[in-house]
């Protein structure tokens, strides 16, 4: 893991979720992506060497949909930077980790990713993320 890549956080209206994160952060976002494998429309805010990804669900079947009928919003993820995403999902099996995709997947900003599930995170949805090459 070479740092943090992104915090992930589940908004139920990106526009004004954009607004406020502008106020607070004194910058605008610098895109917004929808990825439709996860069914979500994301707004990135660089943050030093980090970013802040907000997330709003675009089909009831969104994960970030679920999440919102059972938890307010809130941080719904963090996302670490990898060098070799096959090497750490292996190390990370090996680990006794569960991964929710072995295979990664198509993410936003140029990522490939990978999910793992909270039950072997203390509760916290992991997120790797390796760039596109
Ligand atoms: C990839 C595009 C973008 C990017 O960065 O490029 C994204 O980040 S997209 C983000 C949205 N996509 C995902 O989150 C994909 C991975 N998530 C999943 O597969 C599910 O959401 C999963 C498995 C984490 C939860 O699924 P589900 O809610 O259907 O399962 P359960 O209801 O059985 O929940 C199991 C257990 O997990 C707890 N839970 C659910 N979501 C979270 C969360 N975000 N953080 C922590 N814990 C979470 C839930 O409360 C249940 O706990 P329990 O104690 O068993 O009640
Ligand atoms: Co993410």
């Amino acid at each position: 893991m070479r740092k943090i890549e992104h915090l992930g956080i589940a908004v139920k209206d990106l526009k004004a979720s954009n607004q406020l994160f502008k106020k607070l952060l004194g910058k605008e976002h610098y895109k917004e992506e929808e990825v439709g494998g996860e069914g979500v429309m994301t707004s990135f805010f660089q943050v030093g060497e980090t970013k802040i990804e907000l997330l709003e669900a675009t089909r009831p079947d969104s994960p970030i949909a679920k999440y919102l009928e059972q938890k307010s919003e809130g941080i719904h993820h963090i996302a670490f930077d990898v060098e070799d995403i096959h090497a750490e999902v292996e190390r990370l099996i090996a680990e006794g980790f569960e991964i929710l995709n072995e295979t990664p997947k198509a993410g936003a900003d140029n990522k490939l990713v990978v999910f793992l599930h909270p039950k072997s995170t203390n509760g916290v949805l992991v997120e790797l993320c390796q760039e596109r090459k």
